[in-house]
């Protein structure tokens, strides 16, 4: 007994496991070197050129490639993953002990984002295994949508249900519409039990999206009978006062109860800026340390002039000034010295972004052939070797698809889309292949859209 007390609090609660990459890293190395030689290339024989303009196009190109993938070589050099051992952690410390948190949730647009999606997310935090008088959830919704605040309402209450059924039996899987797919039946050996509760949660996730699906197909009418929704009357999305709705509260403080459940819809007027993604994180950061006289110091949080002479977004929280701002954020971060302990994601991460120059690297040859110019080497020609052995991709990630029906391998590949968009780059792809081959020089460039 006293060994497996001393093994459980001496086992490490999580492993780093470095990858042996190093065959990766060579030919990374490789492909920089090439791309490196096309560049200075470029540089060299730049006097020679009888037009200059589709030399410094095809330059500036280049080295925004050669940047990119200095940028991806350096972000995938130190490859590890890390593992986790929570069973050991549940060891060591009672419930009692854990600590609080909070689980932020951003919407902003209850048709580009459809409800049904956001409140599974919702479902899926609200059921996660942790004690449920340490979590709150907080729902930050910039449309100010009373649709969206509806769908909440009735999320809620089937999460009622849906969180002591995911924990009775420990369900993995918790947001429902990928639970209840075709491949998640019943088996014929489980519980009777289980089998009658797993219909009657089917049956109630149904109507739960029957719900939400009828109320997103009409515009929204508040119910003026109704105190909730009278304060979502005659608001535009841009232009209302700050909306706070506790819609679940564990009083008691019970562990197997539903967590907090907090509706936000910071204050919007036109002359003021809200800073998008970051300006509601900034909010949502604020609030939870809000004193316990929550909504009227809340309110006044998610007020326009809150943060006007503050560090907010500057020194303080999620950055401004950035369309990418979780990327801002992250490099701010990571420049006062903070690490991230997980590096490959699953599926992989977006690298960033590099759509203009490669579309107009693949214009190139079209142009050349209008003005006569040239902007590849002749296959007499010294640099020749180096551009046999560089290819370009413009292409758009393979994603899992939502009910995960997708073949794993195929996650992350760059391949061709259905997409009309493809039409132009394979035009262009063609026109380049019979131009080099009337020249008599050869350079692949595969292109598709972003
Ligand atoms: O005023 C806003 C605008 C957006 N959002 C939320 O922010 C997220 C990102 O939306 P958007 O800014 O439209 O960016 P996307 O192009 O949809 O998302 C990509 O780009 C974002 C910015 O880098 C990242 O946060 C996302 O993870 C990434 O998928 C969504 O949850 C939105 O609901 C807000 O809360 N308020």
């Amino acid at each position: 007994m006293a060994k497996s007390t001393q093994d459980s609090t001496s086992l490490p609660l999580q492993e780093t496991i470095v990858h042996n990459n190093k065959a990766a890293r060579a030919i990374e190395l490789v492909i920089l070197s090439l791309l490196v030689s096309v560049v200075v290339y470029r540089v060299v024989y730049f006097k020679d050129q009888d037009q200059y303009l589709p030399w410094l196009l095809a330059f500036l190109c280049e080295s925004w490639f050669t940047f990119n993938w200095i940028l991806s070589v350096c972000i995938k050099w130190n490859q590890c993953t890390t593992k986790t051992y929570p069973d050991r952690l549940l060891k060591r410390v009672s419930d009692s002990e854990f600590p609080p948190v909070d689980i932020f949730v951003t919407t902003a647009d209850p048709i580009l984002e459809p409800s049904i999606i956001t409140m599974n997310t919702v479902l899926s935090l609200l059921a996660v295994d942790y004690p449920a008088n340490k979590l709150a959830l907080y729902l930050s919704d910039d449309g100010c949508s009373p649709l969206t605040f509806y769908s909440l309402v009735e999320t809620s209450e089937f999460a009622k249900l849906w969180v002591p059924f995911c924990k009775k039996y420990n369900v993995q899987v918790r947001a429902p519409f990928r639970y209840f797919n075709s491949k998640s039946m019943p088996l014929e050996d489980d519980s009777l039990e289980f089998q009658q509760e797993w219909k009657m949660m089917k049956k109630e996730y149904g109507e739960l999206y029957k719900k939400i699906d009828v109320a997103s197909r009409r515009p929204f009418t508040c119910d003026r009978d109704s105190e909730d929704f009278a304060v979502f009357d005659g608001v535009h999305r841009s232009d209302h006062p700050t909306i706070i709705k506790v819609v679940s509260e564990n009083k008691e403080g019970i562990p197997s109860n539903l967590p907090h459940v907090i509706y936000i819809s910071r204050e919007k007027r036109p002359k003021h800026q809200h800073h998008y993604k970051a300006g509601a994180m900034n909010v949502l950061m604020e609030i939870r340390r809000s004193p316990s006289d929550f909504s009227v110091a809340a309110i006044h949080v998610a007020s326009c002039s809150y943060e006007y002479g503050t560090s907010w977004g500057t020194q303080v929280g999620w950055q401004y000034g950035s369309t990418t701002e979780d990327v801002l954020t992250g490099l701010t971060i990571h420049g006062r010295g903070w690490r991230s302990a997980i590096t490959s994601t699953d599926p992989l991460a977006f690298l960033g972004f590099r759509s203009i120059p490669e579309l107009c690297y693949a214009t190139l040859p079209a142009y050349c052939i209008i003005t006569g110019s040239q902007f590849l080497p002749k296959v007499n020609e010294q640099g020749f070797l180096i551009f046999m052995g560089t290819v370009f991709e413009v292409t758009q990630k393979e994603h899992r698809s939502i009910d995960g029906d997708n073949d794993n391998e195929t996650d992350g590949r760059f391949t061709f889309d259905k997409s009309p968009m493809i039409v132009p780059g394979v035009v262009i792809l063609l026109d380049s292949i019979v131009h080099d081959l009337e020249i008599g020089s050869f350079c692949f460039v595969v292109c598709a859209p972003m």
